[in-house]
């Protein structure tokens, strides 16, 4: 079965995922990957500045408060951009499994429009492990951690090395990056698997 035609629920032999024992504890807020990020990042000023924090197991709770640059239509949430909130919600979950991996295929259910000033309460689960690949689903509901459920998505992610970002992404930035202590740290965290 090629990409694009991936099912979205781990097959019958994948293992269970694992949280990594230095993982941050349940609660910590887990900050930034990287301060240009469009989901989390503190120098987009349009982006989605979204919170992610560590949850139990292998989860992640994230809110994100719906901006007027994040519109489609009147006073509605563009969905592409609830699809980014569920796609860095669920890219979060890197840090528990202590894995980089990156989207390989996204699914979005679009439950219920999302007004402008509304509070997305995201939580991202994995759901297994198959080799590279990594399957994850999460929800997002309105204004409270329990209220609505507004969208839902299912995804795999790929694990990647480091160098995938290195090689691909535009010199430029990745200069910038790596010049950067924050960054630095970041990439380290990720370096060390068991
Ligand atoms: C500093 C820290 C920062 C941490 C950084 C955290 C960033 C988080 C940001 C939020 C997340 C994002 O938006 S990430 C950005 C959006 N995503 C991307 O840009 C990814 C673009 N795509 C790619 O670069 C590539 O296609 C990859 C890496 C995904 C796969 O290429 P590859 O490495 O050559 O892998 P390949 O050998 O083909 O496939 C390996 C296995 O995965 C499966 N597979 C491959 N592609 C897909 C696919 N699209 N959908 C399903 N399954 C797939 C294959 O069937 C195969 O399964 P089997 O045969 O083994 O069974």
């Amino acid at each position: 079965m090629g990409p694009g035609r991936t099912t979205l629920v781990p097959p019958p032999g994948a293992a269970s995922p694992v949280r990594h024992p230095e993982a941050p504890a349940p609660g910590t807020l887990l900050g930034p990957h990287y301060d240009q990020c469009f989901g989390c990042g503190e120098g987009q000023p349009h982006g989605l500045h979204l919170q992610a924090r560590a949850g139990e197991g292998v989860s992640i709770t994230a809110e994100f408060t719906v901006q007027p640059a994040h519109q489609g239509a009147p006073g509605l949430a563009h969905g592409g951009v609830l699809a980014s909130a569920l796609d860095e919600t669920l890219g979060s979950l890197n840090w528990l499994l202590r894995v980089i991996a990156v989207t390989g295929r996204l699914e979005t259910d679009f439950v219920r429009p999302v007004p402008v000033g509304a509070t997305l309460h995201l939580e991202a689960r994995c759901m297994g492990i198959d080799g590279r690949k990594i399957y994850a689903s999460a929800v997002g509901r309105i204004d409270r951690p329990d209220g609505p459920v507004a969208v839902r998505a299912d995804a795999v992610f790929i694990e990647v090395k480091l160098d995938h970002f290195t090689r691909n992404g535009r010199p430029e930035e990745i200069k910038a990056a790596m010049a950067d202590p924050d960054q630095i740290k970041v990439a380290r965290a990720f370096e060390v698997n068991p």
